[in-house]
């Protein structure tokens, strides 16, 4: 590129919420570019591979008002690319049934009137064969969750964003960002001017925030993707409905597991540990903390005696976390013309198609759809830190 390029909104990272960010102001007819470090599609971010969790199950009524839209809108991206995105299996919550996250969750998805089943533990293997429920936990599924294509997703909607007239440039890093009534990017490759700028960099925020002046409590934590063997295949597949399932946190930091039905590799059942250890985003191989998979092992060979209680693939990601892990959404405290979506803290992608058009309503100046109150970088106080 020789000369400056102009754009109504520049787009920094083609994750998840950026392709969604992007998708949403082209629609708005803005003249858009989407900007990508890695050649597309890649693995070293947050949003790859095959599946992500869609529920409605909350401890939150405002994650679960969000996800009724949002439902609405990952169907109305279906159609319109003519793709499958989305297969229900219902999500299987478990919990200490006295716990507070546990009721928390149950009664969310009652007060919002969430279809569900609760289960007994005399119709439990009934319902969910090959898995055994805890001494002392309740458990409820969300019958409308199910299981997002997430690959699929990202290349549907970044299509669709082109088909739009968007501009994708991937392999080009942002280098720097000059704050502004018009804000000056400059990439690997070229210089952008633009009116307007999103930064969803996943777990790059805060590096392509010290450009601006800002930096937001955010911790970013490598996570092992395991997935166990079938003794019998097929018994966990998503063709025979198996669910998806989730523990809420009891007592024991332990009980912070969640799977996906088999799926992606046949014969294979996701099954993840939701922390990990902190990492530098660029240095992710070199984060090689297993402790996780022991906690995995010892609970795949208590509760799933289908299993081989050994993980025959182990793949990375990252979540990026804040405090509370409610995500940012927000304008730049100082710039109004600059708006940041970060800290999705491993639960953001099912909210892709919502957080995009949160995002664009933010950097279009019009009112959010939503109470954005929980999202607001005001709400980390003494954590921002704030060079201006
Ligand atoms: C193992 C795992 C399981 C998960 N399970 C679920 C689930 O079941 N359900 C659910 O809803 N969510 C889930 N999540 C969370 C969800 O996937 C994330 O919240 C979401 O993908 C975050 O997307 P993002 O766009 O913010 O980040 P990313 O996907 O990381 O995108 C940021 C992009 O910005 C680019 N970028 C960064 N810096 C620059 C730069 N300087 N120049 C140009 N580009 C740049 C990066 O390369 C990257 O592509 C899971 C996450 C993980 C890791
Ligand atoms: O967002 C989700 O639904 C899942 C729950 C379990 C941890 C990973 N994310």
């Amino acid at each position: 590129m020789s000369s400056t390029e102009e754009y109504d909104c520049v787009v920094i990272g083609a994750g998840v919420q950026g392709s969604f960010t992007a998708y949403r102001l082209a629609k708005n007819n803005q003249r858009t570019l989407l900007l990508e470090q890695f050649v597309l599609p890649h693995t070293r971010g947050s949003s790859h591979g095959q599946t992500r969790i869609i529920r409605k199950a909350y401890e939150q009524d405002f994650y679960t008002h969000m996800m009724e839209e949002c439902y609405e809108l990952w169907a109305q991206l279906e159609r319109e690319a003519g793709v499958r995105l989305y297969r229900q299996t219902g999500l299987l919550v478990m919990g200490p049934e006295n716990s507070q996250n546990y009721q928390l969750i149950k009664t969310t998805l009652e007060r919002n009137k969430v279809p569900t089943v609760v289960l007994t533990r005399d119709n439990f293997s009934q319902h969910i064969p090959n898995f055994n429920l805890a001494e002392g936990d309740g458990a409820v599924v969300d019958i409308t969750a199910g299981v997002l294509y997430a690959d699929r997703a990202l290349k549907t909607v970044q299509g669709q964003f082109q088909k739009l007239g968007g501009i994708i440039r991937d392999k080009e890093k942002v280098m720097d960002i000059k704050p502004g009534p018009v804000v000056t990017v400059s990439t690997s490759a070229g210089v952008y001017r633009t009116k307007r700028l999103v930064i969803t960099a996943g777990p790059w925020a805060n590096r392509l925030l010290s450009h601006t002046g800002l930096q937001l409590p955010l911790e970013v934590v490598k996570i092992n993707v395991c997935y166990w063997k079938e003794k019998v295949p097929g018994s966990y597949d998503v063709k025979r409905r198996f669910p998806c399932f989730l523990l809420t946190e009891g007592e024991e930091a332990d009980e912070h597991i969640y799977g996906l039905p088999s799926n992606e590799y046949p014969g294979l059942v996701k099954i993840c540990y939701h922390m990990g250890s902190e990492t530098d985003p660029d240095q992710r191989d070199k984060q090689t903390d297993r402790s996780d998979i022991d906690i995995l092992q010892r609970y795949v060979a208590r509760c799933l005696p289908g299993l081989i209680p050994e993980p025959a693939v182990v793949e990375s990601c990252m979540y990026t976390l804040t405090p509370d892990r409610h995500f940012v959404l927000d304008r730049h405290p100082n710039h109004s013309n600059i708006v940041i979506g970060a800290g999705f803290s491993g639960h953001g992608f099912k909210f892709g198609p919502i957080i995009g058009k949160l995002l664009c309503e933010l950097s279009l100046g019009e009112v959010p759809s939503y109470d954005l109150s929980p999202f607001r970088i005001t709400r980390f106080q003494a954590k921002t830190k704030s060079a201006l």
